[in-house]
């Protein structure tokens, strides 16, 4: 039996979204899975303590005769984080917001995605502005989802959004972070949590975006098309803890030329 040498390493401080500390660091959806059961293993395997549904295609008792998503994802274990995915108009986005407050007892975090068109899904900023106006002043908590321009993520932040989701590359492609220069521009200048959202492919698109110092990732469709969604939720869960832990430790620069790794100065012959 060998002695095990214990390393500590310096606590990290907790993500803080609204005023409520979560350890994990990984945000999953609900769509797209086989049945009801395997998003509840996925989901268990993320290790996510928050958990999306997109309020216009998912049941959450808006029919008492479909299976209801909160029978499996309780809100008593996980944060629910209800998102106005299909969304195509500020009007309508606020429409779905205060119905999910009504469905879920007043509960008021929200996730805002106002899409522009269906061919990239990519936000409409015009009317998503417009939107998280309207639900902070309505009193809502709003999470954003919007494009990786960095002026536009410090209006939304200006404005009271409580945290900006800027996407990594369009919903569903899994393409992976298709501009790192403007999320790590976005991250340096925010002072609320900042969360890659859609397009995320695989575990190392999750690493890079948390080495780039992104709070949090949100991702959907790697994990729910995966060919084994339980493992690749798994594999989700410890690409963002490395990812996270390669970012507080700090990466080495990067040299156009070698070095050697042993020193060449000093040799014995
Ligand atoms: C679930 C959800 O909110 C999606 O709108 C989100 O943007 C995830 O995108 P991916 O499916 O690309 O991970």
């Amino acid at each position: 039996m060998t002695d095990t040498i214990e390393h500590p390493l310096p606590e990290d401080r907790p993500l803080e979204i609204a005023g409520r500390v979560y350890r994990s660091r990984l945000l999953v959806g609900t769509g797209k899975y086989r049945d009801l059961a395997e998003t509840g293993r996925a989901i268990e395997a993320s290790g996510a303590e928050i958990v999306t549904v997109a309020v216009r295609r998912t049941n959450l008792g808006q029919n008492p005769d479909e299976p209801n998503l909160l029978d499996v994802i309780s809100p008593e274990r996980y944060t629910i984080l209800p998102n106005t995915a299909g969304c195509f108009t500020a009007k309508d986005a606020v429409r779905t917001c205060r119905l999910a407050r009504e469905l879920l007892d007043g509960h008021d975090l929200v996730k805002l995605e106002v899409l522009g068109e269906e061919k990239t899904l990519y936000p409409n900023m015009t009317e998503t502005l417009v939107a998280a106006e309207t639900l902070i002043r309505d009193g809502f908590k709003v999470m954003v989802y919007c494009s990786d321009d960095p002026l536009l993520a410090k209006r939304l932040e200006d404005m009271g959004c409580v945290a900006i989701m800027p996407l990594g590359a369009p919903i569903g492609s899994g393409l992976g972070i298709q501009n790192r220069y403007n999320i790590r521009l976005i991250v340096e200048n925010a002072r609320v949590p900042v969360l890659v959202d859609a397009g995320v492919g695989t575990a190392s698109d999750a690493t890079i975006a948390m080495e780039l110092g992104c709070d949090g990732v949100l991702m959907n469709t790697a994990i729910a098309q995966a060919r084994d969604p339980v493992r690749m939720a798994d594999a989700m869960r410890l690409a963002i803890e490395a990812g996270r832990q390669a970012y507080l430790a700090g990466r080495m620069p990067k040299k156009r030329y070698a070095s050697a790794s042993s020193p060449i100065d000093g040799t014995f012959f």
